[in-house]
């Protein structure tokens, strides 16, 4: 194997993180490896002016160019953050390794979900969760907001709302976690399939690196995502659909929460089941044909054909 690696990813200052966060026990791990960074523009980060609502009608906004780049062999490895990741995977790449998860939760900046007064604004495009939010707290509004983790949090600030949902795992990442006032619980507000996970994507045919890239590789977090990406695929969903799910391993079983919320919140649907690790694939199967029994599907035909981001 030539002894360069190229990182591609998004150029934002999160992306960044994220490949520092990739590099760190790879350059421990290979000294005689040089790793490189290269950013890649996407089609998101271009798109400054347009809503987010008519660019996310075409899926995986953020990760098509990175992909882009890998097969043109401009880059070795594209890093995403798994949950903006099309579950049918590219062809000509797979996912090489899951490292270990992050914070898994969404988390409220700006105010406790108690301490929201009556009728509150909150900074979110995200169909789930504004529906997830109307579902535990009817009396709010939700306000679309757009762009970087930063941009979003200073956009709350000048626009005056009363708090903005942002992943968890982000806002450590950018070392904000104290723009954090409460991190929501998972099992009332459960995240996007993948939240807090790095997707590390390389050309099929690149087995030595696939090699080299195990030394990153999280057993519990890739059954976890296996399970919450399956759910999401068998229920045809994207980045868009009001989709939270949740599995983790405990007692040597994998265990899998998984909500479907129409966007107005009066509807929560809901399915939890425990499996074998080796049948995580099952397990988000399964579990979404229990939220199809409970009628999921008017909901997710609804959310698809409106359109936003996440
Ligand atoms: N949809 C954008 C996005 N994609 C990944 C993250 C960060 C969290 C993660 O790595 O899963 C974010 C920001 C957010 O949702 O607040």
């Amino acid at each position: 194997m030539s002894k360069t690696v190229v990182v591609g990813s998004r150029g934002s200052r999160l992306a960044r993180s994220m490949v520092r966060e990739l590099l760190e026990p790879l350059k421990r791990a290979y000294p005689g490896v040089v790793f490189k960074h290269k950013t890649v523009m996407t089609a998101g980060d271009r798109d400054r002016t347009t809503d987010l609502r008519n660019l996310a009608a075409t899926p995986g906004v953020f990760a098509k160019q990175i992909e882009i780049a890998l097969l043109a062999g401009e880059i070795d490895v594209a890093l995403h953050s798994l949950k903006d990741l099309a579950t049918t995977p590219t062809d000509g790449t797979l996912l090489a390794a899951v490292p270990l998860r992050a914070d898994p939760r969404d988390a409220l900046c700006g105010s406790t979900l108690r301490g929201l007064p009556h009728g509150a604004r909150v900074g979110t495009g995200s169909p789930r969760r504004i529906a997830q939010l109307k579902a535990l707290r009817p009396d709010l509004s939700t306000v679309p907001i757009r762009g970087n983790v930063p941009p979003r949090l200073r956009k709350a600030r000048d626009m005056d709302l009363d708090a903005v949902i942002l992943a968890a795992a982000g806002l450590h990442r950018l070392g904000l976690s104290q723009e954090i006032t409460e991190a929501l619980d998972i099992e009332s507000f459960p995240p996007s399939p993948a939240q807090g996970v790095l997707g590390v994507q390389i050309r099929k045919d690149s087995t030595e690196l696939h090699d080299l890239l195990s030394t990153l590789h999280d057993q519990s977090t890739d059954y976890a995502v296996k399970a919450e990406r399956s759910l999401l695929a068998a229920l045809h969903g994207g980045c868009s659909v009001p989709v939270g799910a949740f599995a983790d391993v405990r007692s040597g079983q994998l265990h899998l929460s998984a909500q479907v919320t129409s966007l107005d919140g009066t509807t929560v649907i809901r399915a939890t089941r425990s499996c074998a690790l080796h049948d995580a694939d099952d397990l988000g199967k399964q579990s979404a044909y229990d939220l199809l029994d409970q009628g999921a599907e008017q909901i997710l035909s609804t959310a698809r054909e409106t359109p936003s981001n996440t």
